[in-house]
C-alpha cells in the first residue's frame, strides 16, 4: 500500500489485452458497423490542417429521438474534418453490448457469480451524421489541429482501447454534497472524450467550446467501500 497514493477514487483498471467476448453477450444493435474491423485509423499527411468538433446528442438518439435527452443524459463523440482531403470522421466510445449490459449483470444458472457484458471500445469510422449529432444536440468546430498531431492521437487511440476495456456507467460517491468522495469514477463515451482532449492539448493542440459543456453522469452514493475479494473468494466458483 503506497501511503502516498490517495486511497481514492480506485484507479481505472487497464489490462495487457482486450479479452474475446463471452458469445452469452448479445449486441442488440451492431458495435461499430461502418468503422475498421481491426480499429484502424487513417494516416493523414502530416502538414494536412484538421478541423476538430465536438459532438453531442442524446443516448439512442438515431431511435428514440430526444427522449433521454430530456432527461439529459447525453452520448459524446468527436469529429475531425480533413482540410487536404475533405474527408470527415466520427470517433466515439461506447458499449458493445449496450448500455444496461454496462449498468446492470446477468445471473446465470451455471455461473455463481454475476456475469458482465461490460466491454465497451472506441469507434472510428469515415462520415459525420450532422444531423444525428446536430437535431437534438451539439456539433461544434472547437479547433483545428495539424496531421502530425492527429496521427500522434490515433496511436494514443489504439494503445488507449487495447487497455481500457470494461465500460463503467456509475460514478460511485460518498454523497450528493459538494465535498463528497469519488470512491469509483466512471469509464464512458464522456470519459473517452475527455481522455482525448487532454491528450490534444498535451499535443499542442488549442482547443476551445463558446458554450458550456455539461457531460451525463449517473451516481451510486455509498459508505466507503471494502475490499471483499475477487469473484472466486467470494462467489466460490467451484473449478470446472
Ligand atoms: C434495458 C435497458 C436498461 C437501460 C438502463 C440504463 C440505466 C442508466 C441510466 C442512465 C445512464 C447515464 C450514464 C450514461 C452515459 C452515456 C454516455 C455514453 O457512454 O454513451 C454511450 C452509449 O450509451 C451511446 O449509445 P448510442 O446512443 O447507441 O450511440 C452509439 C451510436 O452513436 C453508434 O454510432
Amino acid at each position: 500500500f503506497d501511503y502516498n497514493k490517495p486511497k481514492w477514487p480506485v484507479p481505472y483498471r487497464r489490462f495487457d489485452r482486450r479479452p474475446d467476448v463471452d458469445s452469452f453477450c448479445e449486441a442488440i444493435y451492431p458495435f461499430c458497423p461502418t468503422g475498421d474491423r481491426d480499429g484502424r485509423i487513417p494516416d493523414l499527411r502530416d502538414s494536412d490542417v484538421i478541423s476538430v468538433y465536438r459532438l453531442q446528442t442524446p443516448v439512442w438518439e438515431f431511435k428514440y429521438g430526444n427522449l433521454l435527452g430530456k432527461m439529459n443524459i447525453m452520448h459524446d463523440a468527436i469529429g475531425f474534418s480533413s482540410s487536404e482531403t475533405g474527408a470527415n470522421f466520427t470517433m466515439e466510445w461506447y458499449e458493445l453490448f449496450q448500455l444496461g449490459n454496462c449498468t446492470f449483470p446477468h445471473l446465470r444458472p451455471d455461473v455463481y457469480a454475476p456475469f458482465w457484458c461490460n466491454q465497451g471500445a472506441a469507434c472510428f469510422f469515415e462520415g459525420i451524421d450532422d444531423l444525428h449529432w446536430s437535431q437534438n444536440g451539439t456539433l461544434e468546430k472547437i479547433g483545428e489541429i495539424t496531421g502530425k498531431q492527429f496521427n500522434e492521437m490515433a496511436r494514443w487511440v489504439q494503445n488507449d482501447n487495447q487497455t481500457g476495456i470494461y465500460y463503467e456507467t456509475w460514478t460511485v460517491r460518498s454523497d450528493p454534497g459538494p465535498n463528497a468522495t469519488v470512491w469509483f469514477e466512471s469509464y464512458d463515451c464522456s470519459q473517452f472524450v475527455h481522455r482525448t482532449y487532454r491528450k490534444l492539448s498535451q499535443l499542442g493542440a488549442k482547443l476551445s467550446s463558446r458554450t458550456q459543456t455539461n457531460y451525463t453522469k449517473i451516481y451510486l452514493y455509498s459508505g466507503e467501500p471494502a475490499f471483499l475479494g475477487n469473484d472466486s473468494s467470494i462467489f466460490g466458483q467451484p473449478a470446472l
